[in-house]
């Protein structure tokens, strides 16, 4: 972020998006789409976000698409995200850790999101192996779908979402402490409006990146981000994906398309 900016395209091969670019609907059409969007903007911006449903729904193959873009991102010195949002009770945690956040994993990414509806300790296999191997975790916090409020909001001033927050601020205090940030990241949609103030969270004591979802195909724009996040805005990482892939399949279009969502962020 500091040395590019604080866009993040995401890479999200929906059926639609591969017609569109004149693609089949099939591994093949995967692959060529997410290579097309590496060569494109890589080097352009913070990060890529593959969304892994979009892989998965073509079985080994689609993997297999999405093993080869996380090799050649990482060859390209591209960091990605993968937005699988795993979470589950934590021997099998430990097994979802080995897939997306072990050196030499076939999956392995620079970052992936989970979910922590089994409880956020649930997820220290994660936490402790992203730590040791350098990566990073995205945590969902406050989702950008307006259904989440109904699990995220709960408990009132002692709310769900509040409880995440204060758990990855307790993991990244060491990292605070020595001046940087945490490996432990959030997930707070950047269309959650007043959500952050009205249940006191505390992004910025977080001390973690926070992946804000829903510029552009959802709504938000880039001086809702900014007054949507107040303090806490210098550590937001902002993905876009359908609004930028439209632009596609025409490298220079995407490239114009990326730069003008990172003009429209501030800072
Ligand atoms: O709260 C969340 C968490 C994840 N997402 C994912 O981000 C992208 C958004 O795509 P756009 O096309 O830019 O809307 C998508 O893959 C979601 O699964 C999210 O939107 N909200």
């Amino acid at each position: 972020m500091q040395a590019r900016g604080r866009l993040c395209v995401g890479i999200a091969p929906h059926p639609a998006l591969l017609a569109a670019w004149g693609l089949a609907d099939d591994a093949a059409g995967l692959e060529r789409f997410s290579l097309t969007v590496l060569e494109a903007v890589g080097e352009q911006v913070a990060a890529l976000k593959p969304q892994v449903a979009l892989f998965e729904r073509h079985g080994s193959r689609g993997l297999a698409a999405l093993e080869r873009l996380l090799a050649e991102a990482a060859d390209a010195s591209v960091l990605t995200i993968a937005d699988a949002k795993r979470g589950d009770i934590g021997s099998t945690m430990a097994a979802y850790a080995d897939a997306w956040l072990r050196d030499g994993s076939a999956l392995a990414a620079d970052a992936v999101t989970l979910s922590p509806y089994l409880g956020y300790e649930s997820l220290r296999p994660a936490l402790e192996l992203a730590g040791a191997t350098g990566r990073g975790v995205f945590v969902l916090a406050l989702t950008s779908n307006p259904e989440g409020a109904s699990v995220q909001h709960a408990g009132g001033a002692d709310s769900v979402a509040r409880r995440i927050a204060t758990a990855a601020a307790a993991d990244n205090r060491a990292a605070a402490d020595a001046g940087g940030l945490g490996s432990v990241g959030l997930v707070v949609g950047a269309t959650v409006g007043s959500a952050i103030v009205d249940l006191g969270l505390d992004l910025a004591a977080v001390n973690g990146p926070l992946l804000a979802p829903g510029l552009g195909a959802q709504g938000a724009t880039g001086a809702d981000l900014a007054a949507t996040f107040g303090p806490a805005y210098a550590n937001v990482l902002a993905p876009s994906s359908r609004e930028i892939l439209r632009a596609g399949p025409d490298p220079a279009a995407l490239r114009a398309a990326a730069g003008r969502t990172l003009a429209g962020l501030s800072g």
